[in-house]
């Protein structure tokens, strides 16, 4: 890291103790941006860097709501509005009982910057809750969303701060937190919140875009090498929005995707995963992976392993944060890996990276692979500010474009800072500068 930015690390470390998720990714942009503070000391003069590392506010409330059997719960419920140069706070909403303020944090600070390489007018944040989805019903789904909502709803609006899905947070949970919104405020502020259904308000795609974006992003870096998705064996982590999607749109562009996990484990399937069967056990049934060799007897579920050690040319790890450290990194190289490209936010570790780097394997971010969903939510205020509904094709047509000028920007930006094919410098720099510019011309606020 340069000299002048370990003080303002130390400090953030000392501002937010314990939140180690968000040390780390504020670790990983400083070590980016040190090659441009030489060249920009407008930027340490106004602060910019200890400013951008403090979210503008943060919020933390008491969720209250009743089970099935009348048992009363209490979770907490977070969002973090990090940065409005760009735009109204712009990023999804978290379901899982792992969320605390770190994460929120971590995903917060992230989107920062993976939302000014979009080109699109979005700031950043990020929210959630310590809420665990999984076996609740419908009915108790919907009483979290609407305690959740009945606090959260006067930090919203369409100008303001517009939430969407991550983990655990899809278009049922939309649906029922735009209900409660439309019903406490009596507005029909349809960009209030996006990934809704496309019945009242969603685009077309906004489901499909991370995991189709990731796949773009994949293909351009390839390319760039001189390779493609062609009979390549690709694994992917997870198995839920991001994954499902990236390993429909990889098939489509020629990849084998050999095996997909969940936190029971992965199933490989050497004939080729079938997304339509993944799709059903997911998202109709909300059931496990380990269901799928009964249905398809070409896969074999493995329990409680790590789907990386399935070799592959291509992985793409699309679950969670920190799921590839050193040693999966290792064992990814050791196998063949040539590419990796980051489906969900900060999956690697600061030492995956490395090991890939010393590798040469070429390694997309999420902060720049995993664009396309937030672009596509800006494409859906877009739609929703016109008043207007998109074809399908004109919408995918949209994110394809998007994600191959994000592609091309990181590219660029790594060349002009001297270090050629690394996208995590090129993507933390071109997002950093943006955001800062962006600053310096608002003045102090
Ligand atoms: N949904 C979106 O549009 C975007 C999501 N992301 C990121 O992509 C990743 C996946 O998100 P979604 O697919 O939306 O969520 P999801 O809830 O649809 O699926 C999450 C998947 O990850 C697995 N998973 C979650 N936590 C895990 C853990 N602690 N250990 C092992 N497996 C775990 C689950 O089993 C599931 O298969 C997250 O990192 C999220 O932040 C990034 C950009 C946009
Ligand atoms: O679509 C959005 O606003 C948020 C997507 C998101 O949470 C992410 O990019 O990590």
């Amino acid at each position: 890291m340069h000299e002048t930015l370990e003080p303002v690390y130390d400090q953030v470390v000392g501002r937010n103790p314990g939140e180690v998720e968000f040390h780390q990714a504020v670790r990983e942009v400083l070590d980016s941006v040190g090659r441009v503070i030489g060249k920009h000391p407008e930027y340490a003069r106004a602060k910019i860097i200890e400013r951008i590392c403090e979210p503008e506010r943060q919020i933390t409330f008491r969720v209250a709501w009743q089970d099935d059997h009348g048992e009363v719960h209490i979770n907490r419920g977070f969002r973090i509005e990090f940065n409005s140069a760009l735009g109204p706070y712009k990023g999804g909403l978290r379901f899982h009982p792992s969320v605390y303020q770190g994460i929120v944090k971590f995903l917060g600070f992230e989107q920062v910057f993976k939302n000014a390489l979009t080109g699109l007018p979005i700031g950043g944040g990020k929210g959630g809750s310590d809420f665990d989805p999984k076996g609740r019903s419908d009915r108790e789904i919907m009483a979290f969303c609407q305690s959740f909502m009945t606090e959260l709803y006067r930090h919203l609006g369409e100008y303001t701060d517009v939430p969407a899905g991550d983990i655990g947070v899809g278009s049922r949970e939309i649906g029922y937190l735009f209900g409660q919104y439309k019903r406490i405020t009596n507005r029909y502020e349809s960009g209030v919140l996006t990934g809704k259904a496309e019945a009242f308000g969603g685009s077309h795609i906004r489901t499909e875009a991370t995991g189709y974006g990731a796949a773009f992003f994949v293909r351009e870096m390839l390319a760039a090498r001189g390779e493609s998705f062609d009979g390549k064996r690709v694994i992917v982590s997870g198995s839920g929005n991001v994954a499902i999607y990236t390993m429909e749109k990889v098939q489509e562009l020629g990849g084998l995707v050999v095996a997909c996990s969940d936190s029971d484990g992965y199933v490989v399937d050497e004939s080729g995963i079938d997304v339509a069967l993944v799709k059903q056990l997911k998202e109709i049934e909300r059931g496990r992976l380990a269901e799928y060799p009964s249905r398809r007897p070409s896969g074999k579920h493995i329990a409680q392993r790590q789907v990386w050690e399935v070799p592959c040319d291509v992985a793409m790890p699309s679950a969670t944060q920190n799921e590839i450290t050193g040693k999966e990194a290792q064992l990814l190289v050791r196998n063949g890996c040539i590419a990796v490209g980051e489906g969900a936010n900060m999956p690697t570790t600061p030492e995956g990276i490395g090991v890939f780097r010393e590798a040469g394997v070429a390694f997309a971010p999420g902060k720049a692979a995993n664009a396309g969903g937030v672009a596509t939510s800006a494409l859906e205020m877009q739609q929703n500010a016109s008043r207007d509904s998109w074809s399908r094709e004109f919408t995918e047509q949209r994110l394809e474009q998007i994600m191959v000028g994000i592609h091309a920007r990181c590219y660029a930006t790594a060349e002009e800072y001297g270090v050629p094919g690394d996208y995590t410098v090129g993507a933390n720099i071109a997002g950093f500068i943006q955001v800062a510019d962006a600053m310096l011309a608002l003045g102090l606020v």
